[in-house]
């Protein structure tokens, strides 16, 4: 029968199932962050168990660490400070990969797996993080978990799960110039809303995907899940293969070649059946920002902000409640919303191509005066990478801060934080209420337009400035 790419990561991966149709699958990878993983540790040592496989194990601190360049002199939070504490500890007791942030190495957790070939196509991965589905970008099956779900996995190497329904998103045709992957990825969840994924996992594919470079692939399956999907997928060609090749912990010599026979069989065949499809042009996808409090609320840069009343049933007042909190009145244009923050980084955006595209439209210009604008490499090599390259030189001289990595204004668990009522141009996934700081306001965007937006002090068109 023919299958899906999901239908044969999974089928691959199964080591028992029930009646019911769950399942125990067999975990490949498993990356840990100071977060979601302290109590299953402590259910660890509490039962006597160790860790089943450590050498499939990764642990890195990113969430709470601060990201100002002399973080080493440590973190003024207790709570991060205990988070981030523990986590070295587990690595060491445990006897797990860690990468401390005096490490090149550290970084965000999804960033970094595929930056040091731990993540590879055709495996099962799994985090204690909702934003796992970026591995999915090398065709690998790969789950956000709870903290229970870490914990067995730990223990166990497996984890206990039903099969998803397969849902296929293509993108037909060639992106337009000024538009990128944040753009399709926002787009898709504006046109499906944040529930259109659930119980399935997405297949993204068609000309504009595969014209895609790893990282866009990345940035696209990163925001599967504020789509509402299980996970995101990508068939993995030969940018997958080249981007893997001689990475640390990428298959050498024989090893390579074998697997590679193997991944070049991950695709879905002909005539598999999806449960659900949504077909995007590429050429109708525009540079879109988001106005409200949820990623689904979505808009070209080109339109104006909506009035709750074009909305239906509960969705009305839930307009209406976002329009007051991101202070915005129906009617204004888009374009005319002013910012004083910019954030470019996050699981998201933080990668090096992200960085380039930042330099390549801040050519020759500078952050408008007054703006607060951050760079936050997605990790400490992303970083050297940019200071290697020049780019970073580029882009303090334009005015913007150069930090180290970590999640920092992604979420408000570090000092990386908006004051109350600041409104940032952010790169990251999430744009809910108090997402980057209390009562902070965030519009979702790409790099490019974030970056047209350091330059004017308001939501941009970065089509303006190409
Ligand atoms: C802290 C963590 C559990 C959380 C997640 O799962 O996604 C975070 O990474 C986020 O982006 O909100
Ligand atoms: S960068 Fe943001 S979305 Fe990604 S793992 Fe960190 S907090 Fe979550």
């Amino acid at each position: 029968m023919a299958k899906t790419l999901y239908d044969k990561i999974w089928d691959a991966h199964v080591v028992h199932e029930q009646e019911d149709g769950t399942c125990l699958l067999y975990i490949d990878r498993h990356l840990v962050h100071e977060v979601t993983s302290p109590q299953a540790f402590e259910g660890l040592r509490m039962a006597g168990r160790t860790v089943r496989a450590p050498e499939k194990t990764v642990a890195v601190p990113d969430h709470n660490v601060p990201t100002d360049v002399g973080r080493e002199k440590g973190i003024e939070d207790e709570m991060s400070r205990i988070q981030v504490d523990t986590l070295a500890k587990n690595a060491k007791d445990f006897g797990i990969t860690y990468y401390g942030v005096d490490d090149v190495r550290q970084g965000i957790v999804h960033i970094i797996g595929p930056e040091q070939g731990w993540t590879q196509p055709g495996m099962t991965i799994v985090c204690g993080d909702s934003h796992t589905a970026t591995h999915g970008a090398f065709g690998a099956l790969a789950h956000g978990i709870g903290t229970s779900e870490v914990e067995h996995v730990l223990a166990t190497q497996t984890l206990i799960q039903k099969k998803s329904k397969n849902m296929k998103v293509e993108i037909t045709g060639k992106l337009p110039l000024g538009v990128t992957a944040k753009d399709i990825t926002l787009s898709v969840i504006g046109a499906t809303g944040t529930a259109g994924g659930n119980g399935h996992v997405i297949e993204y594919c068609g000309e504009a995907i595969e014209a895609l470079s790893m990282e866009g692939r990345m940035t696209v399956c990163n925001m599967a899940i504020e789509g509402g999907a299980r996970a995101g997928l990508i068939a993995p060609d030969e940018k997958t293969f080249q981007y893997v090749m001689g990475r640390p912990h990428a298959p050498k010599g024989a090893a390579w070649e074998a697997a590679l026979a193997y991944w070049k069989t991950l695709y879905t065949d002909e005539g598999a059946h999806f449960d659900k499809v949504i077909t995007l042009r590429a050429e109708d996808i525009a540079p879109v920002v988001t106005w409200g409090t949820s990623p689904e609320d979505v808009l070209p840069i080109t339109a104006e902000v909506p009035s709750a009343d074009s909305f239906e049933g509960g969705k009305v007042g839930a307009a209406q409640r976002s329009l007051d909190y991101m202070g915005l009145k129906p009617g204004m244009k888009l374009s005319d919303v002013e910012i004083d923050t910019v954030f470019i980084g996050s699981c998201t955006n933080g990668r090096i191509e992200d960085l380039r595209e930042v330099a390549k439209v801040m050519e020759g210009r500078h952050v408008k005066d007054g703006i607060r604008a951050m760079i936050v490499p997605g990790s400490g090599l992303v970083r050297a990478q940019a200071e290697e390259e020049g780019i970073a030189q580029k882009l303090i001289e334009a005015g913007f801060e150069w930090r180290m990595a970590g999640c920092s204004m992604c979420l408000g668990m570090n000092p990386d934080q908006l004051a109350e009522g600041e409104r940032c141009a952010s790169t990251s996934n999430r744009n809910f209420e108090g997402r980057q700081g209390y009562k902070g306001r965030t519009h979702l965007m790409s790099p490019a337009m974030a970056a047209a937006a350091a330059i004017t002090g308001r939501l941009t068109d970065v089509r303006e400035l190409i």
